[in-house]
């Protein structure tokens, strides 16, 4: 129960939208890389936002960690489970690299010393020490996603949601990537992945899932 996450007969519509999903159910092993396909407009984005307590489904209940996401607010969420979204700079509000790094765990009172110790290490892996001082804002696309995972990253998280985590990375910053990735999954941190990317889906997924109008329509291991 405890390192699960538990879709259990959601039903989703957005606002004046169709249902993208109906009574639909479906778990992952927080401890297993799981790969997530499909066409556009499949309902992949809509599921991550769900699991992640960013929208709330009609009926049915989402549980992580064995707590229901009823109960849980968005911060609660998402220390255990760090979200990266397909769009980085919405997630980004510091005023330098490093400030966005080290602000969420300075506000919470962690060792300054530990979070900058932390954030250095961060800054090495995802290459983003030429611009350590610099205002997000002017960040490359590339730049801002390595960032982002930087920064979901610095909070410990159990679990990793990433969409399209690769899009707009070189190969060689795909190759760090995927390092980083195999190294949370030394440490049983697995992750909830969109991606098309065909050699990322052969390097990390352990399960696929491929989604078909809010159906699951393949999940292969
Ligand atoms: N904010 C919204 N309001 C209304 N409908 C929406 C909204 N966001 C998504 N949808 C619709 O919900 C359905 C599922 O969208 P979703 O973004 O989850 O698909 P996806 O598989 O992630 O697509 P993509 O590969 O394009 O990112 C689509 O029909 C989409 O048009």
């Amino acid at each position: 129960m405890d390192n699960l996450i538990e879709v259990s007969n959601i039903t989703y519509q957005y606002h004046k939208g169709r249902k993208v999903f109906e009574d639909f159910s479906v778990q992952f092993d927080c401890r297993e890389s799981t790969v997530i396909t499909g066409k556009n407009g499949s309902g992949k984005t809509t599921l991550t936002k769900l699991i992640m307590g960013i929208l709330k489904p009609q009926s049915g209940n989402i549980f992580i960690f064995g707590k229901n996401t009823k109960d849980l607010s968005l911060g609660q969420t998402g220390e255990m489970i760090g979200y990266v979204l397909q769009y980085p700079e919405r997630q980004i509000f510091a005023a330098s690299v490093m400030e966005e790094l080290t602000f969420p765990l300075l506000f919470k009172g962690e060792k300054k010393e530990d979070i900058l110790l932390k954030a250095e290490e961060l800054i090495q892996i995802f290459e983003l020490e030429k611009v350590r001082e610099s205002y997000p804002f002017f960040l490359s696309y590339g730049e801002k996603r390595r960032l982002a995972i930087a920064s979901v990253l610095m909070n410990n998280p159990r679990y990793l949601v990433l969409d399209e985590p690769t899009a707009s990375l070189d190969k060689d910053r795909i190759r760090a990537l995927s390092q980083v990735l195999n190294k949370l999954k030394g440490k049983n941190i697995g992750t909830l992945m969109i991606t098309h990317d065909k050699n990322f889906i052969e390097a990390h997924g352990e399960r696929i899932i491929q989604l078909e109008g809010g159906q699951i329509i393949k999940d292969e291991k």
